[in-house]
């Protein structure tokens, strides 16, 4: 299944000129999308709570002044403050079908319901200290019109103080500031209102995969053969080991880092059979890094040799170069957190997404920027971005949790994006199953349940 299209605002404004050129108005389409928000505001205040509508000059104020007539006519209680006149034709148009009163923004009182049609993807600055005032002023719940005014629309930076929404309605697509951080943390509950605009995007959000259970002539090997070669901090090693076994591996091998808690399914042996191993034609998949240790030379040269698909994780992405990734001809997934990507790559510029893809480029290899806003990229440019995950993540063991899914599905054959993509998906759903305060090892247990939600 297809994620949501993520645009840019150049992207957006193009596939917006695509529409008119194909016949329809700027009119239109703000008509399209002024209404939704109508049709949003109206679910959450109905007509008997007071809406302020917050207008800027562009054309997202006059999405505002489409909003505020549509709920005007529906007889809520609509009060419109405006930071200027409208400077577009079309909001001037909508401005011109509003017949109520237009107050300046510091005279604009609390209201039940705040709508926010001050900037959209027009933003080019920071946010003044009357705009700020504005935003802040008390409401019980706020609607972002498109995004929150003062983020970045392709980045996601904060351009003033920004505060948090109950809802945002995304126009026509989703943008990287819904999904990256910090903005993503504002916006509240994503919507996306469909306003006729038709756009192919390289960047689109990860979604649910769909998983074939295995077939009756699968066996162990079909099903993946998973190798964890262990090291300094052998617990990491056996996570990633049981979470490869309960995300659908066939077999699992766990080189060096034996002990307790492992399922007995799982094989452990010695660390000195690596090159064995990885000459091995069944193997499916290697996985190297979880507490590899900082000492990992040796063992991180003959994973790279492997002809088998190989994750690169933890402390190996510490002891690795792009180069050395992009030697290899196999596939690779590189699945580091900000510290261990700025480590292999220096100091990127860019979004989140165009840091992610250029590493991709550059390691020739899937990357998993890690975080509270996983971006994954592949070498062609491709980019995926998950949403919503829950922030008990943030604790131990559970990247290597997600390194050990992520063997599992290379080794059963995905290529490395599709990998990579279902991989965050079972980690995020496993880690909604397991609620608040989860240990890493309650992810393990859960990852059975979150792939048979996939199937
Ligand atoms: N794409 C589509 O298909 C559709 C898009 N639609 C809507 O249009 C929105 C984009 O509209 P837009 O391009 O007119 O820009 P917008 O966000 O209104 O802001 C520009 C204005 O703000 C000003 N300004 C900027 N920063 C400022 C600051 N910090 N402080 C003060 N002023 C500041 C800026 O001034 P300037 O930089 O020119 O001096 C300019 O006057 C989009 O998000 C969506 O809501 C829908 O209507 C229909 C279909
Ligand atoms: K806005």
């Amino acid at each position: 299944m297809a994620g949501l299209p993520v645009l840019t605002a150049a992207e957006t404004r193009a596939a917006e000129a695509a529409a008119i050129a194909a016949g329809t108005s700027v009119t239109a389409l703000m008509d399209r999308a002024g209404r939704a928000v109508a049709d949003l505001a109206w679910r959450i205040a109905g007509a008997h709570y007071p809406i302020l509508i917050l207008c800027g000059p562009g054309n997202n104020g006059g999405d505002g002044y489409v909003a505020a007539r549509i709920l005007g006519e529906r007889g809520a209680p609509v009060t419109v403050a405006a930071l200027a006149d409208p400077t577009t034709d079309a909001a001037r148009a909508a401005r011109g079908g509003w017949s109520g009163p237009v107050v300046p923004l510091a005279a604009a009182d609390p209201a039940f319901l705040v709508i926010d049609a001050l900037f959209g993807t027009g933003l080019t600055r920071p946010l003044s200290a009357e705009v700020e005032a504005a935003l802040a002023i008390p409401a019980r719940h706020r609607i972002a019109v498109d995004v929150p005014s003062g983020v970045a629309t392709d980045d996601g930076a904060l351009l003033g103080a920004v505060p948090r929404y109950t809802a945002t309605l995304a126009l026509g697509a989703l943008k990287p500031a819904h999904l990256l951080q910090p903005a993503a943390g504002l916006c509240g509950r994503l919507f996306v209102a469909d306003i006729g605009l038709s756009a192919s995007a390289s960047v689109e959000t990860v979604v649910r995969p769909v998983l074939a259970p295995p077939s009756p002539a699968d066996h162990k090997y079909t099903r993946g053969l998973v190798a964890v070669v262990g090291g300094a901090m052998p617990g990491a090693a056996r996570l990633a080991a049981s979470a490869a076994a309960h995300a659908g591996a066939g077999y699992v091998l766990l080189l060096g880092a034996g002990g307790g808690g492992l399922p007995d399914a799982v094989v452990t042996r010695p660390a000195d059979v690596l090159p064995e191993v990885v000459a091995d034609r069944r193997l499916g998949a290697l996985l190297v890094g979880p507490g590899l240790g900082a000492d990992g030379a040796a063992p991180l040269a003959a994973a790279l040799r492997a002809a088998a698909p190989l994750v690169v994780d933890g402390d190996a992405l510490r002891q690795v170069t792009p180069e050395a990734l992009a030697d290899r001809t196999a596939p690779t997934v590189l699945t580091p957190h900000d510290g261990e990507f700025a480590a292999l790559f220096g100091a990127l510029p860019g979004s989140k997404i165009d840091r992610a893809r250029a590493a991709a480029a550059r390691a020739d290899a899937v990357v998993i920027a890690k975080g509270a806003d996983t971006v994954i990229a592949a070498p062609d440019g491709r980019v995926r971005v998950a949403d919503g995950a829950s922030p008990w993540l943030s604790t131990a063991g559970t990247g290597d949790v997600l390194a050990g899914i992520v063997a599992a599905q290379l080794a059963r054959g995905l290529a490395p994006l599709a990998a990579a993509e279902t991989a965050v998906w079972l980690h995020g759903e496993a880690a909604r199953r397991a609620g608040p305060a989860f240990v890493a090892d309650a992810l393990v247990a859960r990852l059975p349940a979150a792939l048979g939600a996939a199937l």
